[in-house]
């Protein structure tokens, strides 16, 4: 599976650490970055390229971190096609899939220690999307708004 990760300063270590992690159990990591430590890095213009792949690759999914995680969703939910979730534990991230089909999921790097982090991650990348007619109506309304935007 294709996996698309960006940071700004604030979760830099997590996600070396992460692209570590995932692609030593096989998963193909595409990292947007940030490719060097910046204190003064802001996380639109990392969190935008990386929501742009996952939204321009059906099956792919993306992670986005930040210190909280909140600006980085955000950034992620303004690109077209994108439905990130904010998660701080791995029951966050299931439902994230199972009911939302979340094809982003943001985590903050101040917020977890690296092994809860990639428990979150995992989680969410091996979780499949339920398909229930009830959710799947949701985001089609999601989806329909959207278009009209
Ligand atoms: O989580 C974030 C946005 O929601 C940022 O990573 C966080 O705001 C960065 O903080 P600072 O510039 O104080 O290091």
């Amino acid at each position: 599976m294709r996996v698309h990760i960006a940071t700004d300063h604030a979760a830099f270590e997590l996600k070396n650490h992460l692209v570590d992690r995932l692609r030593a159990a096989g998963y193909d990591v595409v990292d947007h970055g940030a490719h060097t430590y910046e204190a003064l890095d802001d996380y639109p213009p990392l969190i935008i390229p990386c929501a742009e792949a996952v939204a321009g690759e059906p099956g792919a999914l993306g992670i986005v971190l930040g210190g909280s995680g909140n600006g980085e969703q955000i950034a992620a939910n303004k690109v077209r096609g994108i439905r990130a979730a904010l998660a701080y534990k791995p029951e966050l991230a299931e439902l994230a899939r199972q009911h939302n089909d979340a094809n982003i999921v943001a985590l903050g790097g101040r917020m977890q220690s690296f092994d809860e982090a990639y428990a979150i991650v995992e989680t969410f990348l091996t979780t499949p999307f339920s398909g229930d007619e009830r959710h799947q109506r949701r985001i089609d309304q999601l989806a329909a708004y959207e278009a009209r935007a």
